[in-house]
């Protein structure tokens, strides 16, 4: 057991505004996180838990100091944000999901929780194939099904053989009963993270009715409306502007600040919050983002470099050279595994 890891939660993080980081723990309330004690970043069901207070959770960490996540440090701790910046690099890839069954049924869908076809089972795999030779060191799903089969799926496809793990954060119990207590394995593992904030947007009335006759029934300019302009949303429904501002919120929260430390992340999510996370990393306006259409199974691939997203395309096929060309890391990293699997 030299390697087996204690973690126990002894309190809270929370950032008070102009007032600082404190840490309250039993009758203890200091202003700063005490010696020999690290930091692990929760993720609350919302992001942000109440006004101003983000949920972390402070740690003690026994000899070995390792979790599945490293510490993540805030982007609105300017210092070191700009440092970070300008030293990693870190790949992106966004996966929409693949073939749902409703898909198929050509019903909207949105927020109703359906599995994939034996399609998107396929597409997914195929997708997997193509991203085999790009390190993930995290995953980042919805909170459907579609979406987390398809990162589940893609992964068995990966080469570096790494486990995705989806991590159980929702209360303590279901955290610590979920506990990996082997620093080996751990290094073994790849952490995922479900999120409702990147789940599809909400259809409204719309879910379970077939696309063509609401068409036949609304007109076809008016369904098209619905689907893809920026602000109206469907009845009752969520335009695409609602669902960017929890899916962008969630990226900018939780998901860049693990790109600025070095992280390599794959999202599996849904059209329509892919849509407004493409919008935001590729600067579209409201109008361009309305003729933006996305596949379903088909990987993206963006390197974030110097704070800025590098938008690569696809990646054809594990052979592709030309992919892992694209900076020198992913070619080092392609490299690697060539010697590590022949
Ligand atoms: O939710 C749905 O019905 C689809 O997954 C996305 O629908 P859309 O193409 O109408 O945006």
């Amino acid at each position: 057991m030299a390697n087996a890891m204690l973690h126990q939660t002894v309190g809270t993080l929370q950032l008070h505004g102009s007032s600082g980081i404190h840490f309250q723990g039993g009758n203890n309330s200091v202003r700063l996180v005490p010696k020999g004690f690290k930091v692990e970043v929760g993720f609350c069901k919302r992001g942000i838990c109440s006004s101003g207070e983000k949920k972390f959770s402070i740690i003690q960490a026994s000899a070995s100091q390792t979790s599945v996540f490293d510490p993540v440090l805030s982007p609105s701790n300017n210092g070191t944000h700009e440092s970070l910046k300008k030293s990693n690099e870190a790949a992106l890839i966004l996966i929409r999901h693949g073939e749902s069954l409703w898909n198929e049924k050509n019903l909207f869908t949105g927020c109703v929780d359906v599995p994939l076809t034996k399609k998107g089972v396929e597409e997914a795999i195929e997708a997997g194939k193509r991203i085999s030779n790009i390190p993930v060191d995290m995953i980042f799903t919805s909170a459907l099904i579609r979406a987390q089969m398809t990162a589940m799926l893609a992964m068995t496809q990966h080469r570096r053989k790494k486990v995705p793990i989806i991590m159980h954060n929702e209360n303590e119990q279901a955290r610590v009963w979920s506990q990996i207590h082997s620093e080996d394995t751990i290094k073994q593992s790849i952490p995922v993270i479900a999120a409702w904030q990147l789940n599809e947007r909400m259809y409204g009335e719309l879910q379970g009715l077939n696309k063509q006759e609401t068409a036949d029934r609304f007109g076809k300019e008016k369904v098209h409306e619905w689907r893809r302009s920026y602000d109206i949303p469907p009845p009752n429904g969520e335009s695409l502007e609602m669902c960017a501002e929890r899916a962008v919120a969630y990226f900018k929260d939780e998901i860049e600040p693990q790109l600025l430390s070095g992280k390599n992340v794959m999202i599996a999510a849904h059209g329509n919050s892919l849509r407004s996370i493409i919008m935001y990393l590729d600067k579209l306006t409201s109008q361009e983002v309305i003729s933006l259409e996305l596949s379903t199974g088909i990987p993206m691939l963006y390197i974030f470099k110097e704070g800025k997203f590098i938008r690569r395309g696809s990646p054809i096929a594990p052979t592709e050279a030309g992919v892992y060309a694209y900076t020198r890391k992913l070619a080092q990293y392609r490299q690697k595994l060539d010697e590590m699997l022949h």
